[in-house]
């Protein structure tokens, strides 16, 4: 019979990503850490010949457990590592930086399985391996990312992707859109929701009772009081104060100097900054925390957390891949399902 400390472990769908990137080995290097031992149960959901390819790679054996369905699954902690590969595909398929169509067929799998796992409770949280979003759109995938993706296959009405290091998360307004769409994307509506999302995840899932927000500006200066730009006064500014003025519990500012907002974050001023475009957010979080931040997607019904970095092709089958982000990942994912727990038993 398992032990109490090993029966809490918890269960993490981990997908492998693109077979063809990094994925397999910051897999493999991460799962060597004793964190994973003692915290959780990781199920890699991927296929086990890029798993062995990445093995050989960087010259570490791991013991796998290998089932091919569902049902086979081990209710218990099983002896090595375990992995659910449902289609093997050959050395050719995965060959590095150059996804197959096999490859990329059985990637978006290894995601739609996950969440179902997830979701029927086979597993509590699901953890992301990098995706190349060019070569799975190529064939024929139809989302911008696993962030709408996971939206689309769970019915959530509304999610935010944050990036998430040990002292900056960064919130993203608008995601996958080039820059000249961007102004037109933050309406107050938009922001209204965003921070919805965002305050309420940061008190479930990340156990901030009085979550302080910072909202950052568009313009240099925050616009300089209309100088460099209205968006702030006209719209951000009012969202704003329409979100502190209907919710008490978070401690909401804004709009900031976006030049000095993630400085004061990263100082401990704020826990979260509302970012309002892609790069606007993940520069300064990938400059401090590249190898220690993890994606968390927000608003789903499910925990899933990812890998911050993609799929590295010019570095994949080097042994060069930093597993950090993956293990930051799979630490978060732990601590959000442990925040969830806490918060049903207490209800
Ligand atoms: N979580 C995900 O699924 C993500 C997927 N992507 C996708 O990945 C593909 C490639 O994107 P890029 O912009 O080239 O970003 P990238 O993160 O794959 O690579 C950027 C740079 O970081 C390095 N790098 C990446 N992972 C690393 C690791 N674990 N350790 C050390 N160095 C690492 C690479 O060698 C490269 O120099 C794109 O299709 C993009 O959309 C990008 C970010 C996240
Ligand atoms: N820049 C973050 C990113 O591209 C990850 O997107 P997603 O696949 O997690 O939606």
């Amino acid at each position: 019979m398992e032990s109490k400390a090993t029966f809490q472990r918890v269960r993490l769908a981990v997908t492998m990503g693109d077979p063809a990137g990094v994925g397999p080995e910051v897999i493999v290097k991460a799962l060597q850490h004793p964190w994973v031992q003692t915290a959780c149960r990781p199920v890699i959901i991927g296929d086990v010949t890029a798993l062995r390819r990445a093995m050989d790679l960087l010259g570490i054996a791991l013991p796998l457990k290998i089932v091919h369905e569902l049902h086979e699954l081990p209710t218990q902690s099983p002896e090595g590592v375990c992995v659910l590969c449902r289609t093997p595909l050959s050395l050719e398929d995965i060959a590095y930086g150059r996804p197959s169509a096999a490859a990329c067929r059985e990637t978006v799998q290894f995601i739609r399985t996950a969440v179902g796992m997830t979701v029927n409770k086979l597993a509590d949280a699901v953890v992301t391996g990098p995706i190349h979003k060019d070569a799975l759109h190529r064939h024929g995938f139809p989302f911008p990312g696993h962030t709408e993706f996971l939206q689309d296959l769970t019915g959530a009405s509304h999610v935010v992707m944050m990036l998430a290091g040990p002292k900056l998360r960064v919130a993203l307004a608008t995601i996958h859109c080039a820059l000249r769409d961007v102004p037109e994307r933050i309406t107050y509506e938009s922001l209204l929701d965003t921070l919805e999302t965002l305050a309420t995840s940061l008190r479930r899932d990340f156990g901030l009772a009085r979550p302080k927000v910072a909202v950052s500006g568009l313009n240099p200066h925050a616009g300089e009081a209309g100088r460099f730009g209205r968006e702030e006064l006209d719209v951000i500014a009012p969202a704003v104060n329409r979100f502190r003025d209907t919710h008490p519990w978070c401690d909401v500012s804004g709009p900031h100097p976006p030049d000095t907002v993630f400085f004061r974050a990263f100082e401990g001023h704020f826990d979260a900054v509302l970012a309002l475009y892609h790069d606007q957010g993940l520069i300064p979080l990938k400059l401090v925390h590249f190898y220690e931040a993890a994606n968390v997607t927000l608003g789903l019904p499910i925990v899933r957390t990812s890998v911050d970095h993609g799929t590295g092709y010019d570095i994949a089958g080097k042994g060069l891949a930093h597993c950090g982000s993956l293990l930051f990942a799979m630490q978060t994912a732990v601590t959000m399902v442990r925040h969830r727990n806490a918060e049903r038993i207490l209800a």
